[in-house]
């Protein structure tokens, strides 16, 4: 046991430390967002559950349907200097929600790219469930280790074709600063490895290691999460070497799709989150969208809860013409990202923290460790040692 007041330290969007009440409340308050909706028993299979889009699926898919299942991510326990990362203690007070909802699900820390992980995680949903009904693929990561060949894959975040230059935003003692980023090129071989770490193929890999060990059920459905995103962020991240690997998970739902499977991509809106605060001129731009659509973003929780119902079938798809689950119809209207494109070019370093909403992104960056988290006392002590959740 070790208590401890946790303050937010740390280098721009990233913080050394995760404050264990400020993360519990976060889950609470995601479900506190989420309204009881029932349907039969269905199972599921979240991969990514511990952060961002996969914690709001996980949340959305316990406290709006009950779904019973099995949570993965790859989190860090705490030490005897550091706190556990923020997804360990979110990981810990989803399990406390779902075993108040009464729900079976469990949650694994393991490198979803290992076979090792798939074989535990395939053994529990056997024993537990017999078969799942959603794998939902929500993992955002830096590197891949390929099990089968021992190679390490790196994901760069680089334009493909010319390098480039984006304005950005940073943070200096808490007041927003407008910065130029400038963005390589990527080489072939950048371009490969990023597919080879964001692109279908460990998706594929579990899919068919699912059906190699007969655990779909009937009407079985997958899906995994990419993103667009606006002409301004373009060159960054759908024409660059991130979306590369998008195009390939987008392809890999058409090749998985058959008799008992159906795979879809979900292409979802743009939101703070520890892999988006990371990729350049993103920040900037998710600021100027809220502060062209204020409440009017949709939150991941909104668009998981619209997921679920989606693949529930208690709504229709909203599928596009290449077959994708299209969530971010809201930040792609046009007279929004008109607005938005207004803003970015208006942007300069006297006016950025009134035409960008940096207050409030600056806020959500830090959320994401669990600070500033309305209702926590962060001048109070704070148990940091939190246990990875017990299976039931
Ligand atoms: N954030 C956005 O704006 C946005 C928009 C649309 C789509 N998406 C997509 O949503 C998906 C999730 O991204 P996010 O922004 O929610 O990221 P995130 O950083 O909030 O979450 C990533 C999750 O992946 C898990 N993870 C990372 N490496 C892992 C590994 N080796 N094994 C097991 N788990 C691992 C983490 O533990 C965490 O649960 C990605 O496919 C991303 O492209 C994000």
């Amino acid at each position: 046991m070790s208590e401890r007041v946790i303050k937010p330290v740390g280098r721009g969007f990233l913080f050394l430390d995760s404050h264990p009440d400020g993360c519990a409340q976060l889950v609470r308050d995601l479900a506190g967002q989420v309204e009881r909706r029932t349907t039969e028993r269905r199972v599921a299979l979240v991969i990514g559950s511990s952060s961002g889009y996969g914690l709001a699926a996980t949340v959305a898919g316990l406290a709006r349907y009950g779904i019973d299942g099995v949570g993965v991510s790859f989190e860090k326990a705490p030490t005897p200097r550091r706190t556990a990362t923020a997804g360990w203690y979110r990981t810990a007070e989803t399990a406390a929600l779902a075993s108040e909802l009464g729900r079976d699900f469990h949650f694994v820390n393991a490198d979803a790219f290992a076979d090792t992980t798939k074989s535990e995680v395939l053994d529990l949903i056997a024993e537990r469930f017999g078969g799942v009904d959603h794998l939902i693929y929500s993992v955002a990561a830096p590197r891949r280790v390929d099990p089968r060949n021992g190679e390490t894959y790196e994901s760069a975040l680089r334009t493909i074709g010319s390098p480039y230059r984006t304005k950005s935003i940073g943070f200096e003692d808490g007041s927003p600063v407008l910065q130029e980023v400038g963005l390589e090129a990527a080489t072939e071989d950048e371009i490969a490895q990023t597919v080879k770490v964001m692109g279908g193929e460990d998706w594929a890999r579990w899919v068919s290691a699912l059906e190699e060990r007969g655990l779909l059920k009937p009407d079985f459905s997958t899906v995994a999460l990419t993103y667009i995103g606006s002409e301004l962020t373009g060159p960054i991240y759908r024409q660059g070497s991130i979306g590369a690997a998008k195009a390939d998970l987008e392809q890999t739902a058409l090749t998985l799709s058959k008799d008992g499977v159906r795979a879809l991509t979900s292409v979802n809106g743009a939101a703070v989150t520890q892999a988006s605060s990371a990729i350049p001129g993103i920040g900037l731009y998710v600021s100027l969208l809220h502060k062209v659509l204020g409440e009017r973003m949709q939150t991941p929780m909104q668009q998981s809860v619209a997921l679920w119902d989606q693949l529930t079938g208690a709504t229709p798809l909203d599928l596009d013409d290449e077959g994708r689950i299209r969530l971010d119809r809201w930040e792609l209207a046009a007279d929004v990202q008109d607005a938005v494109r207004a803003q970015w070019d208006a942007a300069t370093a006297e006016n950025i923290a009134d035409v960008a909403d940096a207050a409030w992104f600056y806020a959500e960056v830090r959320r994401l460790y669990g600070f500033d988290v309305p209702g926590v006392d962060y001048d109070a002590e704070t148990e940091v040692d939190v246990e990875w959740p017990k299976g039931v």
